[in-house]
Order: C-alpha cells, then sequence, then structure tokens
C-alpha cells in the first residue's frame, strides 16, 4: 500500500527520532477512523539504511549472531543493512512470493496490516543448513500486529535455529506484544510510533493506548 507522491503531500505528519534521525512519516488511513504512520524504509535514502544497520548491528552484536534473517518485503534492506555493519556476509531472507527455486519451500501464514488478505512466508529448503543449531537473529522493519514477525520465528525454529534477539526499526501500538509473548524479551528497536484516529477539525490524534 504505497501512496503516491501527490497523495502523500495531503497527509498529517507523524515525527519520529529513530536512534537520533528524525524521519517524518505521512499519516495514512487503513479505515475512515484508523490510521498509521507509514515508514516505507526503502524510500528513506541509503543513509538512513546505513544509520538504522549501524545502530541495530550496535544492539544486536553482543547477542553473538551467527547469521541474521530477514523477512520479505521491507526486512531485505534491513537485513542487508544490518549484515553489512555486523561486517559478515550472508543472511537468509524469507520470501513471500514462491519464486521458481521455491516450489519445495518451508512454509508458514501470516497475515498484514499493510498489505490485504493472509499471506506465507517461505524458506528456501536449500538456506536451512545456514540456520540449523546456529545462532539466528530475526529482523524487520515494522512490528504492528506481530504475525509476520512470529511467523518468521516459527519458520527459523522450525528449521533448526536458535532466535537469540530479534531487531526491528520501529514497534507500532502494542498488538505485537500478545502475538510474541514470551519472545518480547528478545525484541529490539530503535523507536516506537503511535497509530491514529480521526478528531474532528484536529485531524488525526495518537491514540493514547498506543504509545507503550
Ligand atoms: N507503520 C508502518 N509502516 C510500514 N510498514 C508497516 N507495517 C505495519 N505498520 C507499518
Amino acid at each position: 500500500m504505497k501512496p503516491d507522491k501527490s497523495e502523500l503531500a495531503a497527509h498529517q505528519l507523524w515525527t519520529v527520532d529513530v536512534a537520533g534521525y528524525p524521519v517524518e512519516l505521512p499519516i495514512v488511513p487503513i479505515k475512515p477512523d484508523f490510521a498509521i504512520s507509514l515508514m516505507m524504509v526503502i524510500d528513506l535514502g541509503v543513509r538512513f539504511g546505513e544509520h538504522v544497520g549501524r545502530e541495530l548491528a550496535a544492539r544486536l552484536a553482543p547477542l553473538k549472531p551467527d547469521i541474521i534473517v530477514g523477512a520479505a518485503t521491507l526486512g531485505i534492506p534491513v537485513a542487508i543493512e544490518v549484515t553489512r555493519a555486523l561486517g559478515q556476509d550472508h543472511y537468509v531472507i524469507l520470501q513471500k512470493s514462491p519464486k521458481i527455486h521455491l516450489t519445495d519451500a518451508l512454509e508458514q501464514r501470516i497475515s498484514s496490516i499493510t498489505s490485504k488478505g493472509e499471506q506465507r512466508l517461505l524458506l528456501d529448503r536449500e538456506a536451512i543448513p545456514l540456520l540449523a543449531g546456529r545462532r539466528v537473529v530475526v529482523v524487520d522493519d515494522v512490528v504492528a500486529s506481530g504475525s509476520s514477525l512470529k511467523g518468521a520465528l516459527e519458520l527459523v525454529r522450525r528449521a533448526g535455529g536458535d532466535v537469540v534477539g530479534i531487531g526491528v526499526i520501529l514497534t507500532e501500538a502494542r498488538d505485537w506484544q500478545e502475538a510474541l509473548g514470551a519472545d518480547c524479551a528478545l525484541l529490539h528497536s530503535l523507536a516506537h510510533i503511535p497509530q491514529f484516529t480521526s478528531h474532528g477539525a484536529a485531524g488525526w490524534v495518537p491514540i493514547a493506548e498506543t504509545f507503550l
């Protein structure tokens, strides 16, 4: 769900300080009385990517990960930048669409608030040796419902990986706390964003319960 530029100009903005790097996010309605501040990490430039990679790597390096796993789509740049900042080379991507080589992939069902309907995460069986018995950190751009991260954790564990940490740029609201349960203890985040409700002339206002 990517609004075009003319649409963006009409949106209210929400400013969030991402570990010392302020970004302005457009507030985008999902329903008539409900909106999120949308962070499209791939539209924020390479300096932002480098910054979040470095900041997440600083928090995740003490966990001594053997490998970083990122979930498609917007977890991909996060996985690449964190891997680079850790001085590692390989990473594993959990795909959403069954590419030609993924006909026999390990599969997990998920749902997402920014994409319609039910989706899947797929792990290439060829990547299993990179995860089995290894210390794994799972990264993503935003955790909101927690469905995508929960599916990613499940896939990594089915592959025999030991999940030692989770890294996200942003936590959003609090639904993820219930979805992730005890795995919340593994989570490292650079900033938090609330969700929004419409309030007459005031426009979109943050919902108090969606702050941490
Ligand atoms: N605020 C947000 N920005 C980008 N992706 C999201 N997925 C869920 N919430 C999101």
